[in-house]
This record gives C-alpha cells, structure tokens and sequence, in this order.
C-alpha cells in the first residue's frame, strides 16, 4: 500500500471504492479497487476471483492488471487506468445525438476482440455491459470488471450462481438454463444497441414486461439509416435460442459483418484476423488441387478396389480401376454456396449416395432453420408472477446469489478441478457447449432476494 499514493477517489462500486493512485516511482496513474473481504472463507475466495482472473488476461482491449494485495481486511486491485471512462458515460454525453456507424463498429470490434480473448482462456464474463466496456484517451476499448466473471476450469466458481445486470441478462437465464458464452453475446448485443441508439434494446416500466420482452426478443429496429449488416448482426445476437446466436469468434471471423468489422480495425487486429480468413486466391487454389486430385480411397487385400460412395460426380463408376474425380467447375459453385452459408453440419451427408453436394448443402440449412424455429417458447409463468411484484429501480444493479457451500467440497484457496476436454478447441457448431455445469433454482433465489429487500 505504501508504495502507492492516492490521486483521487473515483467512484464507488458495490463491493467497495475506486481509487485512482500513482506508484512512487511512475508518472503513470492506475486505478485500484479497494473490495471488503467478507468475514466468511467463501466470500474471500469469491472476492479474490477477480484478481486471479484479471491477471490471466493479457490483451490489448482487456483493462491490464498490474498488482494485488491485501492489508486490513480490504483486497486491492491495482489495473490500468482508462482516462475515457466507460460506455455508460459516454453515451450520456451525447445528449440524443446517435453515434456514426463508423465509430459504433470500431468500438463493437474492439469489445469482440477483448470477449474473444475471455473466452478463449474459458473464461465468462457474465456482466458485460456499457458500464463495464472503457475507453482510453487514444480511443481504445478495454472491456473491465471481471468481478462476475467465472472460470469453467474452477470448482469454486461453481459455488456461485449468477444473475447479472438485469437489463442485460439473455433469455436462457430467465429460463433457468446454465450460462453460456452466447449469453455474453446477448449481452455485448445489448451494448451494440446501445451504441446504435442510446436506448437499451429491452425497456419496460415493469420488471414483467421486461423479461417478457427479453424472453421473446422484442426490441425496436434500428434506425434505418444503419447498414444493413448492423441490422442483420443485432437481430442474430437477439436470437432467443443460445444455439442460433453467433459466437464472438464466428462474428469476428466469418459473418456477414465480419468484413465491416475489419475495416474498422487496428492494423494489428487486422494482421490475426487475416489468417482466419477465406481468401479467394486461396479457395482458388484449393479448388485447382482438388480438380486434379484422384479420389481413390480404400482398398482391400481381398476383394477388388472399393470406391468410397462420396457426393462427388462419379464419370466412371463402373470401372473400379479408374480414378473419381472432382468435376471442373464445381469447386468454385461449392465454394460459393460454402461461403454464403451459416454453420453445415456434415452429420446427415453420409446417409445420402452421391447427392449433389450443393443441394446437399441446402437442405441441410432448410433443415436448420426449420429445426431453429420449434426453440421459441414463452418465459416461465412462475417467473413472471415473481417479477410482477419486484421494483423496476432494480434493473440495473448486478446480482450474484452464493450457493450453499456444503454441496460443493470446496475447500482452499487455489482449488480447481481442470476438465481437459473443455480446453480442446471447438467448432463454431459445437460453441454453445462452453457453458456452466451447474444450473439453479434461479427464481427461488430471486424469490429469497425479494423477501430480504422488503425486510
Ligand atoms: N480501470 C478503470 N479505469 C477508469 N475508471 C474505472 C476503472 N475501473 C472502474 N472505474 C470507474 O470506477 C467506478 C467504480 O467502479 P466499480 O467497478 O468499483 O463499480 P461499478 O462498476 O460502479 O459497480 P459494480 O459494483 O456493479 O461493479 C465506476 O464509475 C467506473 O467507471
């Protein structure tokens, strides 16, 4: 502590004070939050979380830790100062004038490239929100307070549950259903309209008609003056369904917005990105090889020559002894369709002899979309009776219900139980996957939480 002197207080958050400081020896000023560690063991290593947390995270748009401590029942969080406050700010200050798109994907990209840093690392925020996203003085993004936030690889981030941000919070939580990475998108779509048109997407002078309008993805169009693939974007990260809802790294990397966002980043963003993109001189020439490439694939010491049956046109099927081939021009068509679809799943190809490969690719997404269209559902009656009773004023403050502990056998500091298989990389198919374990009685906890604000 006594290598820090105090500058100023900044604000005042739920669990303590923000502090700006600059250390003896630097020019440099940093924020430090000062949290009051709770008498109880649990609390403290709840407490301790965000520390642990943010020192994991190592990226230009993530707000830098630097030091933590403890001193006289109080820990410290000592991180990088964002002079240009937060999001919430700044869209006060325009005082009803909309932000350029220009400025709106700059900040979107850099709020991605930060959440997809969280959530490589397996990390969910679970309160992202304007008032959490910072700026600096040079104008960059940097998303902060990872005092929601869980790590999918420790058993005691099970021990709590979440709740959020109200107006932030997706329909799967008001549904009971466990946290997923989608939900921080839902909740970075929130910020993305926001940005669009100072409102927020889900307004409503009742709790009830709020997660009603959540719950079913009610929200007002954007302006039209705002591109089409902006519209296209918000209406994808308000799908109520987890499942339909881009993941930040397909946003990032291969939807319809992508190449917008692109535009609109740093040099250096761009230069990763770059490598995760199709680019046609490289489909061309994957095209050429596979135009050339013979197709034979599996033989027998027994039998004569066996021809896998592949969705490929087959000139000379009679003839075990010739070669298939890819057939020219249908490369670049497949690629076309390929680039223009969502997710394929390969799953259904193998029941089908020699389908054309592109009305293949088709009916799989018809498939898709009818399959998507039975997830809609209304939210839970006994939630809305709930919510009928509770004061709107609520909305904004973040929610966290501890667990009782004597289920979890959790116990010391650094305990966590590494489960391998949530580490291996995933497909966008399979992204929803990276979700929590555990799921609640969300609305007996609200329930609990209602009846201790009346005491
Ligand atoms: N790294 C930072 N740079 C600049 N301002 C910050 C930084 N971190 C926090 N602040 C500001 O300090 C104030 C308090 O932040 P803090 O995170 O402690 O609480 P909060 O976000 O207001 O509430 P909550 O308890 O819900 O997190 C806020 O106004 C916030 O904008």
């Amino acid at each position: 502590m006594d290598q820090y002197s105090l500058v100023k207080v900044i604000g005042k958050g739920s669990f303590g004070r923000a502090i700006l400081v600059q250390p003896i020896n630097e020019e440099q000023n940093y924020v430090m939050k000062e949290i009051r560690l709770p008498k109880i063991d649990s609390g403290v290593r709840n407490s301790r979380r965000e520390a642990v947390l943010l020192s994991r995270m190592k990226h230009p748009n993530i707000v830098a830790f630097k030091d933590s401590f403890e001193a006289d029942g109080h820990l410290y969080i000592v991180m990088e100062f964002c002079s240009g406050g937060d999001l919430l700010q700044r869209i006060q200050q325009q005082k009803n004038v909309l932000f350029a798109e220009d400025v709106i994907l700059n900040w979107f990209a850099q709020m991605c490239l930060g959440t997809r840093h969280i959530h490589e690392k397996r990390v969910l925020h679970r309160d992202l929100k304007s008032k959490n996203i910072f700026l600096t003085d040079s104008g960059t993004v940097k998303v902060g307070d990872f005092g929601s936030a869980c790590s999918l690889n420790s058993a005691k981030a099970y021990a709590q549950t979440y709740v959020g941000t109200p107006y932030y919070v997706s329909p799967e939580i008001w549904d009971n259903k466990p946290y997923n990475n989608k939900s921080d998108v839902w909740s970075l779509g929130c910020v993305l309209y926001e940005l669009c048109t100072l409102q927020h997407p889900f307004q409503s002078c009742s709790w009830k008609n709020l997660i009603l309008k959540v719950c079913r993805g009610a929200y007002a169009p954007l302006p039209s003056h705002f591109s089409y693939e902006l519209h296209y974007l918000i209406k994808h990260m308000f799908k109520t369904n987890p499942r339909d809802r881009p993941s930040v790294h397909t946003i990032l990397s291969s939807h319809r917005v992508s190449r917008l966002l692109h535009k609109h980043m740093m040099p250096e963003n761009k230069e990763r990105e770059r490598t995760h993109h199709w680019r046609r001189e490289e489909g061309e020439k994957v095209a050429m090889f596979l135009e050339q490439k013979s197709f034979v694939t599996r033989t027998t010491t027994e039998g004569p020559l066996q021809v896998e049956q592949s969705p490929v046109v087959n000139n000379s099927i009679d003839d075990p002894s010739s070669h298939k081939r890819w057939v020219v021009g249908t490369c670049s068509t497949v690629l076309g369709v390929l680039g223009n679809a969502d997710i394929i799943s390969t799953g259904s190809m193998a029941n089908t002899e020699r389908a054309d490969l592109i009305s293949e690719v088709k009916c799989v997404e018809i498939q898709e979309r009818r399959v998507r269209k039975q997830w809609d559902r209304d939210p839970p009656e006994r939630l809305l009776s709930v919510l009928e009773k509770v004061q709107l004023c609520y909305g904004f403050e973040t929610y966290t219900i501890h667990r009782d502990e004597h289920g979890d056998k959790v116990d010391g500091h650094e305990e966590t139980i590494t489960n391998y298989s949530r580490l291996e990389p995933r497909s966008d198919d399979e992204d929803t996957d990276f979700e929590e374990e555990y799921s609640y009685d969300l609305i007996n906890e609200l329930e609990k939480m209602m009846d201790e604000h009346k005491k």
